[in-house]
């Protein structure tokens, strides 16, 4: 049965074993996403699944009542960020963070989330010109393909694997609809174009352009169809990203010209020549190195294609520039010297047409900051990474994963506990593993990993793998999560991530991290006649050559503020976390490897997620008060909550085991009362559940017995029970799916009837209004329309809310049209539920109809206000969110908060 837990919380115990067990089971049965508590895990399947993705299906979730009731999916988390947008739920801005190791599926998972919100956040053709529309939605589309191109590469681990990470935020306009885009990316891995790693390849669009090119192109771009080129391995490998076609395709949605194009690929074609220049050494110190035999040939082609002087191309890669006071000094470099130049050049260019190509996308898609006014961000960043041989690359990626982490505790946690103390909970505290001086090693003050590395970078000398070996010995030693392996002969050290233990090798650290540029080559580049590579070096310092050009600011510096500007967008946001999952190393399809998975499970540290979840109250029932005294009626809550749990989960027989619960001292811990809300614990939660599979069979439905049992514990109005059994259904309605409905209406229908022969007439007067005996005539209404005109329905139907909650609830999209008398009604049910004496006396403004607003304000003497705004589809959250402060009683209200 593991495969039918759709939520890891459920399993019993949590341990690594037992969620492995069950997300391979539901692996096997083609059940890629299961939920782990607040998080969402994605098994990647390696082969594509038909109609997991399908508009029907993205159509399916985001009109659905209640998505979170569905099979879990990456669109779950899709729309219920976009609901909470909607429903303006402060922080109303999103983030959706994707992680996961290299080929978990991460950009996949992105692009479906960029797919749905281009979809159903679509501007409808109505409203707009289509042709703007379809244009944004597309250009916001195409900004995939085109920076995969330039940023992604094919890697043992997978063969289109991002080398960036990248935050983007897709902009909403007041009525949520998409109106634009901004891209953020992080520390591309530019040293990929001078050096791939044995058996992987260069970046994407180097191939794209020898395979896709046409044979004009090619000329123009000096290719020769027989070519060969050393930065080019791999290149008979084919992988369905090589499509020259669609790159350009993109190119041309997002505005970028011919012309432009033409420099772009004339720039990568330049790159691609560079590569096959090689020098020989020189004799001796003194005289600067000469270029190989077949060299010259490339250079001169390089130059021409970059649009430079081959003269002084091969002058900058040659010899070195020293200023000395104000003199200059040309210095011969040795062979390797030329070659770092070379590569140096190469990346440099690469890394700041990658940034150019950003920066045209960013002003191609974003919006007006006058036409949007709040975000859904996706976050796709590189997962924790752990190879044989790490370095500055890896520490910089696995630090941005313990600042996710940290941020993903501290949210949940924070978010969690504080609503417990708030509540007046008595709440032991979770513990959590605190990742902060794992942090602090890495990138405190004022001692850390990176300000030593930053002071060695700024020292003006080569750099020695020994002396910043021996400094982090010294001056970290007294951290916990450095260390040593002291008979290791290469220079390292060893960090205890929160994921597990990485060493990263000291020697060439100190060199990557200053990533200098000679001052040289940029003066080079901006002479060029390439107007793109003049434009986009035009802004470089390079005139005083002690400024050391491109590097004024060390790699982990720039890294260290991008995540801290990062993380502030992160905090002022709601966050929804996706962990992505690789089931095994070959990316084979369907295929489970278990150990596999399990590294990935502690590195994410899932099961400790779970266990947070699961030690927290997954259900919290915001109840309303019905009485002046709300401390003495605890019981009465607590009987509420009864008939809470009979109509959520269908059965009286759950009534006994919860009061059994509530009898019980030492069982008391699994039901909570708030001040304003009942907490359940996961345990009850679970207990309830198996109590309803088990007696579901039989499930004699029995309204009426609690009813008679409450009567005889507690001798409040019969009204005022009915308006708990009306929140009761509402509550269950909150949990349970609208199909569900109409059997439990016609439970109510059947427990008023009997009610009614008992009821005195004036009785029956003012109760009359509480149960609708319309709705099942209603119900089929609103899931056949999907969308209900509210003016249409009777009055009695709107009459006290919930069967209005009913129908915003089944109905997709809503027009609240109300007419003042309805909510005459509304408010004086309730004042008749509450305030008999004061019936009538209400007057009701309804001063403000919108599309999914409506602000209504009764004021009997300025002592009643009620508000009713709640855009419809924030209704999932099945919040009539009736407000009132009515004098003599704290709040009326109904909320569902999971
Ligand atoms: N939901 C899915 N359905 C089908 N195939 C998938 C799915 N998710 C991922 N894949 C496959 O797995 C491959 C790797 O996924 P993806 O490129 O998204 O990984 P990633 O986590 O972004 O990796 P990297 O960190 O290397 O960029 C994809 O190219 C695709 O073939």
């Amino acid at each position: 049965q593991l495969h039918t837990y759709d939520d890891l919380t459920k399993v019993n115990p949590v341990t690594p074993t037992t969620v492995l067990k069950c997300l391979q089971a539901r692996y096997s049965m083609k059940v890629f996403y299961t939920h782990a508590g607040c998080t969402l895990v994605a098994l990647n399947p390696f082969q594509p699944i038909p109609d997991l993705y399908s508009l029907d299906v993205m159509k399916e979730y985001h009109l659905a009542p209640q998505p979170q009731e569905f099979k879990p999916h990456i669109f779950i988390v899709a729309e219920e960020a976009y609901r909470n947008v909607r429903g303006q739920l402060e922080p109303v801005n999103q983030s959706l963070v994707v992680s996961g190791e290299s080929g978990a599926g991460k950009t996949w998972t992105s692009r479906c989330l960029m797919k749905y919100y281009a979809t159903v956040a679509a501007s409808s053709s109505l409203m707009k010109s289509q042709d703007t529309v379809e244009r944004i939605e597309r250009r916001v589309l195409d900004s995939n393909p085109l920076m995969e191109a330039f940023g992604n590469t094919c890697t043992l681990r997978n063969n289109n694997s991002s080398r960036f990470g990248k935050y983007i935020q897709l902009q909403l306009d007041r009525c949520q609809l998409l109106v634009g885009a901004s891209v953020q990316t992080y520390l591309l891995e530019k040293t990929r174009v001078s050096c791939q790693p044995a058996n992987e390849r260069n970046f994407h669009i180097f191939y794209q352009m020898m395979k896709g090119a046409t044979d004009e192109q090619r000329k123009e771009w000096k290719l020769q169809h027989d070519q060969r080129f050393v930065w080019l391995p791999n290149s008979e490998k084919h992988v369905e990203e090589d499509s020259f076609h669609e790159t350009v395709k993109a190119m041309v949605h997002l505005g970028i010209d011919a012309e432009r194009q033409r420099q772009v690929f004339r720039i990568l074609s330049g790159i691609l020549q560079l590569g096959n220049v090689s020098f020989s050494s020189s004799a001796n110190e003194s005289q600067s190195c000469d270029l190989d035999e077949q060299s010259e040939g490339f250079l001169h082609r390089a130059a021409e294609l970059l649009c430079v002087s081959a003269d002084e191309l091969q002058t900058c890669l040659r010899v070195r520039t020293l200023k000395a006071g104000k003199q200059s000094v040309f210095k011969p470099c040795s062979q390797a010297e030329c070659g770092v130049k070379r590569d140096c050049l190469a990346k440099v260019i690469y890394a700041q047409l990658f940034e150019w190509l950003v920066t045209f996308i960013n002003n191609s898609v974003c919006a007006d900051k006058s036409t949007w006014c709040n975000f859904i961000g996706v976050l796709d960043v590189y997962g924790f990474e752990c190879f044989q041989n790490n370095n500055l690359e890896q520490l910089c990626i696995n630090y941005a994963n313990e600042k996710l982490q940290q941020h993903f505790v501290a949210h949940y946690l924070r978010a969690q506990q504080e609503e417990y103390v708030s509540e007046g909970l008595e709440w032991s505290f979770v513990k959590y593993q605190d990742n902060q001086s794992c942090l602090d090693l890495i990138e405190g003050s004022p001692v850390s990993v990176f300000s030593l590395l930053n002071e060695e970078s700024r020292l003006n000398r080569a750099s020695d793998a020994t002396t910043l070996r021996v400094r982090l010995e010294k001056e970290l030693r007294d951290s916990a999560n450095i260390s040593w392996d002291r008979f290791s002969k290469v220079p390292h050290f060893t960090v205890t991530h929160y994921a597990g233990k990485v060493n990263y090798q000291i020697e060439g650290m100190v060199e990557k991290n200053k990533d200098p540029v000679p001052p040289e080559l940029i003066s080079l580049l901006q002479k060029s006649d390439n107007p793109l590579l003049h434009q986009i070096f035009s802004d470089k310092e390079t005139e005083n050559p002690n400024n050391k050009g491109l590097s004024k600011v060390t790699v982990v510096s720039k890294f260290k503020n991008s995540l801290e500007s990062l993380m502030k967008i992160l905090l002022a946001t709601t966050p929804h976390y996706t962990r992505c999952i690789k089931p095994n190393p070959d990316c084979k399809p369907l295929t489970f490897e278990k150990e596999e998975v399990i590294m990935q499970l502690e590195a994410c540290g899932i099961v400790e997620t779970i266990h947070i979840s699961a030690a927290g109250f997954p259900i919290r029932c915001r109840i309303f008060i019905i009485t002046h005294n709300w401390n003495n009626e605890r019981r009465a809550i607590m009987f509420f909550l009864c008939l809470c749990m009979c109509y959520l989960f269908e059965v009286d027989k759950l009534l006994s085991v919860v009061l059994h619960h509530l009898s019980c001292e030492d069982r008391r811990s699994l039901v909570h009362c708030g001040r304003t809300k009942v907490f359940l614990t996961q345990t009850m939660v679970n207990l309830l559940e198996d109590q309803r599979k088990k007696i579901l069979s039989r499930s004699a439905f029995s309204i009426q017995c609690c009813w008679l049992r409450y009567q005889r514990r507690r001798r409040l109005a019969r009204y005022q029970s009915a308006t708990l059994i009306q929140a009761a259904v509402r509550s269950w309605f909150v949990r349970k799916e609208v199909q569900r409905w109409n059997r439990a209406a016609a439970v109510i229908q059947n427990t008023w009837k009997k009610w009614r022969k008992s009821l005195a007439e004036s009785e029956l007067d003012d109760a009359k209004d509480l149960v609708s005996e319309d709705v099942p005539e209603l119900n089929p209404v609103v899931r056949e329309r999907g969308s209900v005109q509210l003016s249409t329905i009777q009055e009695p139907v709107t009459v006290h809310g919930w069967p209005m909650g009913l129908a915003l609830a089944s109905a997709p999209s809503i027009t609240v049209s109300l007419t003042a008398t309805g909510f005459q009604k509304v408010l004086s049910a309730m004042a008749s539920l509450n305030l008999p004496s004061r019936r009538g006396e209400y007057k009701v403004e309804t001063n403000q109809y919108k599309q999914g607003l409506a602000s209504i304000r009764a004021q009997p003497r300025g002592s009643v206000k009620l508000h009713y705004k709640r855009s419809p589809l924030l209704y999932a959250d099945m919040q009539p969110d009736l407000k009132s402060d009515v004098t003599g009683f704290n709040e009326i209200l109904l909320e569902k908060t999971l």
